[in-house]
């Protein structure tokens, strides 16, 4: 699913206006039925009080619009216009006068520096004031009226986007803190980024009729990971496939006192169809690693403690490193020129990031397409700091391309980003992953799926999907405080099998 600029949205619905073709009226009445019937699932009970805070924009329309069909659907009703503008959009007019035609909804006016209007707690807020027309912080009176409403304790669902946040730019002024936001058609990129996680609330989407053809043809460089991108890119098995068809791993993991990282990360590759796996680990780790994972083949270090060598790669088709290896003197001299040899796309994470962050003219004898799967205190370790998520979005962006690999950075809405410059956002995954090991299976995954000969880009968007998807089905039965890493690769067959169930 495509991610569109707020400037792409508004060519939608102009394109949808023309082509359609429909009045933009009549999608305005479309977008707010679409807002109403969720609202009204979100809120089924209409005892409770619901204020419409409307601008005077299509935002605005939409909220008018929208009081229209709550009042229809008996809902108790307050409504304040917001007069940024004493004329407003075509679309605005058009449904106060509906709105006023009906004579039993109140309609107050708040003009600027008016006393703030009484708002109770217990009520609804709908924010209907500014919609992606967004054009300038919000300031001075209508920042307090924000902060207002955002202190009233009333809950808030916000129309399209919370007022006062950028679509596509870090947000600077005041914004509403919505509990819900229906968006309209397709996630905006400013969703994804922890920062706006107070403005957006728990968010959702949903299609409002815009052109298929215009949606098909648009050119972006963000996209939202969804079921049908990924059910495309995971491949059945055959009959008459055998092990050898499935590929062979080598994963360079574990340290004294960190071999379950080693652990986690092999069973979540085998877990994930490899056809063979070697460990590659300290000494110490031997009878822990033959006894957990008799699935799996050992290669030993000569040190008993940290890695410090490596085996020759020709029999493999990728490696993976980092888990629990650890940063010592030793393990460095091992790793560098491991990345150094390695002619096949590599995953490498944890420890294997930080040696690379601290060497960073390593960066550049990556093997092309390797997957480098940082979290944010990693990721700033290997390219610095940021002042906002989108400036590191951009950052992650140019790093992938020039240095031609994939930067899976991690987060709530993990995010891949390409060499050719394209970002995939992913769709799965919940709090109850923030858990130790969550990012051992992730490089157990991804090692798997790149042995299996997807592409490194199809590993990626595949392999961080069904990790999340994992955690769904985990969360599902285990409750997000009882889930521990480990369990994310037990419910790996059932993601898998959930895709099948979307290829049959
Ligand atoms: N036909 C369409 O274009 C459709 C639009 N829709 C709705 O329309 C919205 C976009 O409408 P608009 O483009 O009118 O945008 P807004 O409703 O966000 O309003 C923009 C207006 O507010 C002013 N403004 C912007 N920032 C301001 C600030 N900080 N302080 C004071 N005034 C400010 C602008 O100058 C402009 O006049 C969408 O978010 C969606 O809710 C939907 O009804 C679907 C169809
Ligand atoms: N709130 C969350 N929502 C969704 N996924 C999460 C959340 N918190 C963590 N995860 C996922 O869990 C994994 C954690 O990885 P990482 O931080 O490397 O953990 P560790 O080093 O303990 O293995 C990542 O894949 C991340 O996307
Ligand atoms: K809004």
């Amino acid at each position: 699913m495509k991610i569109l600029t707020a400037q792409q949205t508004r060519d939608a619905d102009a394109y949808t206006i023309q082509h359609e073709p429909i009045p933009s009226i009549d999608l305005m009445e479309r977008a707010s039925t679409v807002f109403t019937d969720w609202f009204c699932e979100q809120f089924p009970m209409r005892h409770q009080m619901v204020h419409v805070f409307c601008g005077t924009g299509n935002n605005g329309g939409d909220g008018l619009a929208v009081a229209r069909m709550l009042h229809a659907r008996k809902y108790d009703l307050q409504l304040s216009i917001c007069r940024f503008s004493e004329t407003g959009s075509e679309d605005f007019r058009e449904n106060l006068e509906r709105l006023r035609s009906l004579r039993d909804i109140e309609i107050r006016e708040i003009r600027e520096d008016d006393p703030l209007p009484a708002l109770e707690g217990t009520a609804i807020v709908i924010d209907a004031i500014f919609g992606s027309g967004l054009n300038r912080p919000v300031s001075g009176y209508w920042a307090r009226l924000f902060e207002h409403i955002n202190e009233s304790g009333a809950a808030i669902a916000s129309i399209d986007i919370p007022s006062g946040l950028f679509a596509d730019e870090a947000s600077k002024g005041a914004y509403i803190q919505a509990d819900r936001t229906l968006t309209f058609e397709l996630p905006k990129l400013a969703f994804l980024f922890p920062e706006n996680q107070n403005a957006v609330g728990n968010w959702t989407h949903r299609s409002i009729g815009l052109a298929p053809d215009f949606l098909e043809k648009v050119e972006t460089d963000n996209y939202y990971i969804d079921r049908e991108m990924v059910a495309g890119l995971f491949r059945k098995r055959e009959k008459f496939d055998h092990k050898g068809t499935f590929g062979h791993a080598l994963l360079v993991a574990g340290s004294y006192g960190k071999v379950g990282a080693a652990i986690l990360s092999a069973r979540a590759a085998l877990r994930s169809g490899l056809g063979l796996l070697t460990i590659h680990a300290p000494r110490c780790a031997y009878e822990i690693l033959q006894i957990s994972i008799p699935e799996a083949m050992v290669s030993i270090d000569r040190h008993r403690h940290y890695i410090s060598e490596w085996p020759q790669l020709d029999s493999y088709d990728t490696v993976g490193i980092g888990p629990g290896i650890g940063q010592g003197q030793m393990t460095k001299e091992a790793i560098l020129p491991l990345i150094e040899s390695a002619e096949m796309p590599i995953v490498l994470d944890a420890d294997g990031l930080n040696i690379l962050s601290k060497n960073p003219d390593y960066f550049g004898k990556l093997p092309a397409n390797s997957i480098l799967t940082p979290h944010p205190k990693e990721f700033e370790r290997l390219f610095g700091p940021t002042e906002n998520n989108f400036e590191r979005n951009q950052l992650q962006r140019d790093m992938a391309a020039r240095y031609g690999i994939i930067i899976v950075l991690k987060g709530a809405h993990t995010c891949i980003a390409l060499p050719d410059g394209n970002c995939y956002f992913n769709s799965t995954g919940n709090p109850g992953m923030a858990t130790g090991g969550s990012g051992d299976v992730l490089t157990g995954i991804l090692t798997g799926l790149l042995a299996q000969q997807y592409s490194a880009q199809s590993a990626a968007i595949l392999g961080v999907y069904l990790h999340g998807l994992a955690g769904d089905m985990a969360v599902k039965k285990l409750e997000s405080h009882a889930l521990v890493s480990g369990d994310l690769i037990k419910f790996l067959g059932k993601a898998f099998l959930s895709l099948h169930a979307d290829r049959t």
